[in-house]
């Protein structure tokens, strides 16, 4: 019943802003006038607890990590500071002979390049002089730009074909570093193209490229390194500061200071200082045991409160998109997104012909359109062959946000319209859609950090509510609860229904006129399924006795 209620107007967060002593002109008071109306159009006035702790911190020009819940504003949180930081340079900057200073952001994908680079515009218009992208960026772009928002690969492939000394010019000219989701710049894991990298040994991932050839070009004193992501757990790290202890003038501090609302009790302004200098009696602290990650991951959070998490359970013969349609049925949810894992057995444009198939108007594939090489240091053929489908990409989510923007969806609409996304994962990593009331994931996410980026794409700020329903069968369902509780510190699943009807029968419930959705899913699975799976179960355990049980009792 409790899904069925009418939908609740999303309330005041209750992920813990409770900073609201402290606004965000008070943390930055040189805030200039097109980012103060920026915050007042997205109805941003107080910081969220990563803010608190990062603008005062990252705006002084100290290094850091900042780790903290998916949406809970990490990327106002460095570029707020990262903006602020690269004007004051060019106000110090006595002679031209450096030229301008500028920001670099990297990301895993163009699509969150495209997103963190819109974000920037919002906040830097006429003051800086240019944000750009690399994919759509000329050379000339690139160095007349005080904003470069890229992925690693786009920006190593650009300076391979330019003059190494004017490559060395544009490096020399970053203030500010930034490396959005850590953990996917940087993975455990090792790369293994067929291609060996053109730039650096094999092995290595394009953003430890970057960086290294960033530090040897740029002689700045202070330049200043950020890193950032919801699991940016040790690992990711380690891998981090193992190329920045290699830094010729030893411009880094390692281990590299770790902003981590939870692991400070930043309830206010006060707390939030508090904090601060903990994080710097950290970076004199000796690197501690393994064991801590263990620890970390058992208590830390890496998904806010306000999502809740269900599970859906699919039949062995059923299909995904099937109760997939059902689940969607029980929450509609104004706007969705639904991940397909590889081995769910099924693809993105299945599932999407299957919910249109059951009278899902609004369903879309949201998938590969990132830059298929933009991970990995690669050759150049692969690279020209994804420039177009980078900008079709980029282009597209742009308009996908407008789709599901609030405010853009009627409240009346008819709930089978709406807007329903099908991905993959890593296509959106990172990505903000607004009125994702729900994430569906179909099948298996490979870790625990997988589901948290999947999940963390609703209950975002600044509403902080969201339901994620994970659809798989019996025994993934029973490896995510038990296996991920670790990495993900979520202590139940609450189970939301199981089975998958036939298609047909969804496309005939499609119907607006009749709708009783409670009792067709009750009549679809409770009592037909049931019977089916008890029928099984007999069947199953006949075949371990060797022979019908009934019978064998009566023997006996
Ligand atoms: N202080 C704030 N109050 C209300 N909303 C905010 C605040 N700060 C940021 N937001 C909004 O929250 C949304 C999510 O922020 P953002 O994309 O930076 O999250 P994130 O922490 O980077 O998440 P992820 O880990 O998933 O990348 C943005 O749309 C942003 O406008």
């Amino acid at each position: 019943e409790v899904f069925l209620a009418p939908r609740q107007a999303p309330t005041k967060d209750q992920v813990a802003v409770d900073v609201d002593k402290v606004s965000i002109e008070e943390l930055l008071p040189a805030l200039p006038m097109e980012s103060r109306r920026a915050l007042l159009e997205h109805q941003i006035h107080t910081p969220s607890p990563i803010q608190a702790l990062a603008l005062p911190h990252i705006s002084s020009g100290k290094h850091a990590v900042l780790i903290s819940e998916t949406g809970s504003g990490k990327t106002l949180a460095y570029l707020l500071p990262a903006l602020q930081r690269a004007r004051d340079a060019d106000e110090d900057d006595d002679g031209s002979s450096t030229g301008p200073s500028s920001v670099m952001i990297v990301t895993p994908t163009r699509e969150l390049a495209v997103q963190t680079l819109a974000e920037a515009e919002e906040h830097c218009q006429g003051i800086l002089a240019l944000a750009t992208l690399s994919a759509r960026a000329s050379w000339w772009n690139l160095m007349d730009a005080s904003v470069i928002v890229a992925t690693p690969a786009d920006l190593l492939n650009i300076f391979d074909n330019e003059d190494a000394e004017e490559v060395k010019d544009l490096l020399g000219r970053v203030e500010v570093f930034v490396m959005d989701e850590l953990d996917e710049l940087l993975p455990k894991r090792k790369y293994t193209g067929r291609k060996l990298a053109r730039y650096q040994d094999p092995g290595m991932w394009p953003a430890e490229g970057l960086a290294k050839r960033l530090m040897r070009n740029n002689e700045r004193e202070t330049l200043q390194v950020v890193a950032a992501s919801a699991t940016a757990y040790r690992s990711s790290r380690l891998r981090l500061e193992k190329v920045l202890k290699r830094d010729k003038l030893n411009r880094f501090p390692i281990p590299l200071p770790r902003l981590d609302p939870q692991r400070s009790s930043a309830a206010s302004l006060e707390a939030a200082a508090r904090a601060r200098s903990v994080v710097e009696d950290e970076e004199s602290e000796e690197r501690r045991a393994l064991e801590e990650e263990a620890h970390e991951k058992q208590t830390y959070r890496a998904l806010p409160a306000g999502i809740q998490h269900f599970t859906w359970k699919v039949p062995l013969s059923g299909s995904h998109a099937a109760a997939l349609s059902a689940a969607l049925d029980l929450l509609r949810p104004q706007a969705a997104l639904v991940f397909v894992c590889p081995n769910a057995g099924e693809t993105v444009k299945s599932v999407v012909q299957d919910l249109q198939t059951a009278g899902w108007s609004g369903a879309d594939a949201l998938t590969r359109l990132l830059f298929p090489d933009s991970r990995t240091v690669s050759g150049k053929s692969s690279t020209q062959r994804g420039e177009a489908k980078g900008w079709r990409s980029a282009n597209r989510l742009l308009d996908v946000r407008d789709v599901t923007r609030r405010g853009y969806i009627e409240e009346g609409d008819f709930y089978r319209e709406a807007p329903i996304f099908v991905s993959a994962e890593e296509s959106v990593r990172g990505l903000h859609l607004d009125a994702v009331e729900a994430v569906f994931i179909l099948g298996l996410p490979k870790t625990g950090a997988s589901y948290v980026h999947m999940a963390g794409r609703t209950g975002r700020l600044p509403h902080p509510r969201g339901r994620a329903v994970l659809v798989a069968h019996g025994r993934e369902l029973m490896k995510v609860t038990r296996g991920f509780l670790t990495e993900t510190g979520i202590r139940k699943w609450e189970p939301l229904g199981w089975g998958s009807p036939s298609l047909s029968d969804m496309a005939s419930m499609a119907d607006p006129g009749s709708r009783n959705v409670k009792t067709w899913v009750d009549d679809l699975y409770s009592v037909e399924e049931k019977k089916a799976q008890r029928s099984e179960a007999a069947a199953r355990l006949d075949a371990a006795l060797g022979g019908p049980v009934r019978r064998l009792r009566k023997r006996t």
